[in-house]
């Protein structure tokens, strides 16, 4: 067993990095090609903002969302083939990417009773990995607060004008906002999400970074495989 009871050969990849950077995409290639399990933890938040939209409770009323924090019931599947969120028993997956909820995670994101039950349903998914090899977690602050102790701690980046253009891309119909007001959004989401009180985005120190503005998706997810491929091979001599 390592320092955080998991078996030695258990391997945790944290990546965390601000929207359109690639985590989602990089996290399910790599879990997949290494053959571990894949955690998307911004789908947890992004699954507490619908309930809480769901139910008519105010995003920006924080003592509302605290209050409520511990009602819905999630789960996430950590399938990197076929990952899932459910709230209460219900398929969620499609919903939690609406314009709304976008519009409205950073708000619910920033409440710490959110934060303390989502790490840890998060940290109870990286334990049942162990058994299984083990697993890629992306976020904000996995690197940072939820895995501290991560095997592998990769920071994405990318420049704002390189994440809109990806992010606007994958908007379709009365989702298509246009390349400029995709980019806004996203720099007022980024300084949300880094700037908030409880474990806001931020690179871990012992993160290694990768700028991904001219990389393509393929050298991103190389350069990861190597990364965690290496520090086995290290552990493994140690
Ligand atoms: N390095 C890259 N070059 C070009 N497109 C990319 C790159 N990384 C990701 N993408 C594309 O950008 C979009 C957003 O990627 P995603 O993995 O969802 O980012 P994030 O999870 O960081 O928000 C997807 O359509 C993905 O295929
Ligand atoms: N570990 C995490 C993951 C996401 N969040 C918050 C901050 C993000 O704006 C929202 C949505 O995350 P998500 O990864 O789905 O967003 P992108 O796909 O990167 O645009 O959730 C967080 O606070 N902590």
């Amino acid at each position: 067993m390592d320092t955080a009871g998991r078996p030695r050969d258990a391997v945790v990849v944290a990546i965390d990095g601000p929207s359109g950077t690639g985590k989602s995409s990089t996290s399910r290639a790599v879990a997949t090609e290494l053959g571990l399990r894949y955690l998307d933890t911004g789908a947890m938040y992004r699954a507490m903002t619908w309930w809480m939209l769901a139910n008519q409770i105010d995003p920006g009323d924080p003592v509302a969302v605290a209050t409520a924090s511990g009602k819905p019931v999630l789960l996430s599947g950590t399938d990197p083939l076929a990952p899932t969120i459910s709230v209460d028993g219900a398929d969620v997956s499609g919903p939690i990417r609406s314009e709304e909820v976008t519009a409205a995670v950073s708000a619910v994101s920033a409440v710490p009773e959110v934060r303390s039950r989502l790490v840890e349903l998060q940290r109870a998914a990286v334990a049942a990995a162990a058994s299984a090899g083990g697993i890629v977690v992306e976020g904000r602050d996995i690197g940072t607060t939820v895995v501290p102790d991560a095997t592998v701690k990769i920071y994405l980046n990318a420049s704002p004008e390189a994440r809109a253009a990806r992010r606007n891309g994958e908007l379709t119909g009365a989702r298509a906002v246009g390349v400029e007001a995709t980019r806004e959004a996203l720099v007022r989401r980024d300084a949300a999400d880094s700037g908030r009180k409880v474990s806001p985005l931020a690179k871990a120190e012992d993160a290694v970074e990768i700028d991904t503005t001219d990389l393509t998706l393929d050298q991103v997810i190389e350069a990861v495989v190597g990364l965690v491929e290496r520090r086995r091979r290290e552990r493994n001599l140690g």
